[in-house]
This record gives structure tokens, sequence and C-alpha cells, in this order.
């Protein structure tokens, strides 16, 4: 079918119609006119198609910066996890923007720049930040983390194909590190493997880590390695949680700085309050609370993989006043609420920072934290929508959305990471 390509919706594909039904298409721009082939119709209200010929391109395409992504492979062929690659950098960053500002409207209430705001494009424009040297590498290079997968009948190794679980075989990683590209096992066959994970540590040497088909565990992924944030260092299990892009440690340990920096600043935070690092991960955000409020601060780093409690406790040594607990979030907080009297009034003094996985802190913990009623919420978010819910929540329970910021720490994907300051 022909489309008019007319917006961006969550998820990485752009928006038209056809028929009156909407149409989600992939490898778009919005303001392009595109031959598309339909790849899934099975709702009524809607359907997906892939572009299969750009008939009146954006002024913002460009060639795709990973050949085996192309629009010149069929669809099916495209390899997944780059799908803004045919798009310039600023531009990715305006769609970012105009996806966490309709997320942010729609779903939170709140109104970021409005249709009659002067400088509406300038506002989006600035909304999502790069990442250093990004502009100078095309936002090439930056991935430290890549995950491959196997085929089961052939062993051969590669990316999942956009949208579905067949592994394509390519000849680069264009995204990742040079580390990860010079072990990247491209040509080689991993019979009995189900996933390859790549790891390319700041100050140690790149590893791959082998899940074999049927098991939990990888091999080596309880190996300790290093990270950096600049002179700062972390111990992180290989096969624990640690940022992807080189510079997203730093970009988020400062960002979370800079915030408690402001709330200090505002005599809004109070170091001998319960604060806490929920979803903590190795204690990098915990860290950060610290280097704003002081080596003295009180502050317990939450987190449900034991390996990174473990790792938490050693990256947060030297700060005698915090604590590393191994537990799902909500199990904490359900235990906290328990508390009476003086307890519960330093928590409501403290100030806590969160930074949920993928699908959000949710209507529970949302609703956990309204009941503590911290003085301050500092919300880490890699989901916009999620984030959106969330902040409606906080809202309609008296929290003010005092600040806003967004990362673009990945580059040619449709992913960014947002970071909200709540007040009570
Ligand atoms: C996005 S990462 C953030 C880690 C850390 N803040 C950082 O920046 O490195 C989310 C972390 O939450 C942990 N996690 C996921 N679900 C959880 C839950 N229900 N309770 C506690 N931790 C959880 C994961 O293991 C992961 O380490």
């Amino acid at each position: 079918m022909e489309l008019d390509v007319t917006g961006i919706a969550h998820g990485g594909v752009c928006v038209a119609r056809h028929d009156g039904r909407v149409v989600f298409v992939a490898d778009a721009i919005p303001g392009e006119r595109v031959r598309a082939r339909v790849t899934e119709a099975r709702k009524k209200s809607f359907a997906r198609a892939a572009v299969t010929e750009v008939l009146e391109a954006s002024p913002d395409r460009r060639p795709h910066v990973w050949a085996e992504a192309a629009l010149e492979r069929d669809p099916e062929e495209r390899a997944g996890g780059a799908e803004f690659g045919h798009i310039t950098l600023e531009r990715q960053r305006a769609l970012k923007a105009e996806v966490l500002a309709d997320a942010m409207k729609r779903f939170g209430g709140v109104e970021l720049a409005s249709e009659d705001d002067q400088d509406l494009a300038g506002v989006l424009a600035d909304l999502v930040e790069p990442a250093p040297g990004d502009d100078e590498t095309n936002g090439l290079g930056y991935r430290t983390r890549v995950r491959l997968h196997v085929d089961a009948e052939s062993g051969m190794v590669g990316p999942y194909a956009a949208r579905s679980r067949r592994v394509i075989p390519v000849a680069s990683l264009p995204l990742a590190s040079d580390g990860i590209n010079q072990i990247a096992p491209l040509a080689d066959s991993f019979e009995g493997a189900a996933t390859v994970d790549l790891i390319d540590p700041a100050a140690d040497d790149p590893r791959m880590l082998i899940g074999l088909a049927g098991e939990k565990t990888r091999t080596g992924a309880g190996d300790v390695i290093h990270e950096l944030v600049e002179d700062r260092g972390f111990l992180v299990r290989a096969g624990g949680f640690w940022q992807v892009h080189r510079e997203a440690p730093a970009i988020l340990f400062t960002a979370v700085r800079d915030a408690v920096q402001d709330l200090i600043d505002a005599g809004r935070f109070d170091p001998a309050a319960s604060n806490l690092d929920l979803y903590g991960g190795v204690g990098l955000l915990a860290a950060a609370m610290a280097e704003a409020a002081g080596p003295a601060i009180r502050v317990t780093s939450v987190e449900s993989d034991p390996g990174a409690t473990d790792d938490a406790a050693e990256n947060l040594a030297e700060l005698v006043g915090a604590l590393a607990v191994t537990a799902r979030v909500d199990r904490h907080l359900s235990e906290l609420l328990k508390a009476a009297g003086p307890a519960r009034d330093r928590m409501r003094r403290g100030t806590v920072v969160l930074d949920p996985p993928r699908s959000g802190a949710g209507g529970d913990v949302t609703a956990q934290l309204i009941e503590l009623s911290p003085a301050n919420i500092v919300y880490v978010a890699c989901d916009p929508v999620a984030l959106a819910r969330d902040t409606k929540t906080l809202r309609d329970a008296g929290y003010e959305l005092t600040s806003l910021r967004a990362f673009d720490i990945f580059p040619h994907t449709h992913h960014f990471e947002s970071l909200a300051v709540f007040e009570r």
C-alpha cells in the first residue's frame, strides 16, 4: 500500500492511515510518502507495515547505519535493534521528545509545550539531550553490552530480526564498541547455545557469556568486572545490570547528583532522613546521592539480584550510613510501611530515587510510595509511557513534577532515558 506518514508512535514505529484504519509503519519518517508491505493485520483497529520503497523522502533520511537493517533488504530479513538508523541524530532526538511530550500529555496530564507555544519545535528539539561524543561518532560504537541469539538448528549467531525471533547473520555491530566488535563471534557456530552476551567493561578486557539452551545461568555471569564512572570505580557482576551506553552511567550519575543538589539548595533534602535508592543495581545512584549530600548520608539501596547487592555493598563501603538490601521493592516498602512514629517521620523527610526496569514502578509500588510520602521522588525511567502513568498517580496524590530531563543514551533506537523530580 501507499501511505502518507503523519506521526511517530511509542515503540519506534510511525503512524499512517489507510481506509480509516491506523497503520503502524516501520522504517519510515513522519512527513514521508512510502510504499509499505503489511506485516500484520489481525486486529480490526490497526495494522502493521514496513517500508519497502520511499516515494517522497524526508530531508532527515540517511543511508541506514547498518547495511543488514536497510530498506534494500526484505522487511523480514532486516536486523533488529537499530530501528532509527535511517534518521539523522537530530531528528531522532526530536522524535523521542515528541513521544515523551505526547505520553506526558495523554497519560500524565502534563503539558510540556503547547501547540500555541511559538517555539514548540525549539522546546522539543532541546528536550532530549545528546550523550557527549555521539554527534562526533554519528552515534556509533557506544554499546558496551550486546546480546546475540543462536539459531537452534544451524548454531549461527546474530541479532534477532526486527519484530521477530529469527536470527539474522550480520558482518558487524555498528552500535557496539570496538572491544565488542573485536570479540564478536559473528562467523562462528554455537550449537547447543541460546544466547551470546558480549560485554566491554570500562576497566577490564571485553568478555563473552554463553547461555546454554534450556539453562538459566550463563558461563562467566558471576565474574566480577570493573567499571569506571569518571574516576570512581564500580564492581559489577558480568551478568548483572549496567547501563549500555559507554557514557550513560556518568550521565545518570551526574543528573541524579545535580537533582539532589537542587533539592539541597532548596532546603528540601535531609541527609539524616530515610533516603532510598530503589531498583539500585550496584549502587550507582546511591553513590550519586552521596556525591551531592556528603559521605554522612543515610541511604538504603534496594535490589532483587543478590549478586548486585553484594557489589553495591562494596561500592558503597566508604559511606557509613549506606546499606545495600536484597529484596523486591514492593516487599521492602511493605515492611517499611509497618513502621510507626519516628521511623515513619524519617521516611516522610526522605528522598527516594527509583530506577525501575522498563515496566516502570507500576501502580502498586507507586501507591506504596504515596503512602510512605517521602518529601522528594527522583524517578529515572527508560519507558516514557510507564513514567507518564506513574506521574499521573503521583500528581493526583499531591506531588508536583518540578523537573523533567531526557537523555539520548540509545542512539539509532527509539529508546531514551528520562529523569523526573517530584516534590510533595
Ligand atoms: C534499570 S536497572 C537500574 C540499576 C541501577 N539504578 C543503575 O543505574 O545501574 C533496574 C534494576 O532493578 C532490579 N529489579 C528489577 N525488578 C526489581 C524488583 N521488583 N525489586 C527490586 N529490584 C528489581 C534489576 O535487577 C536491575 O538491577
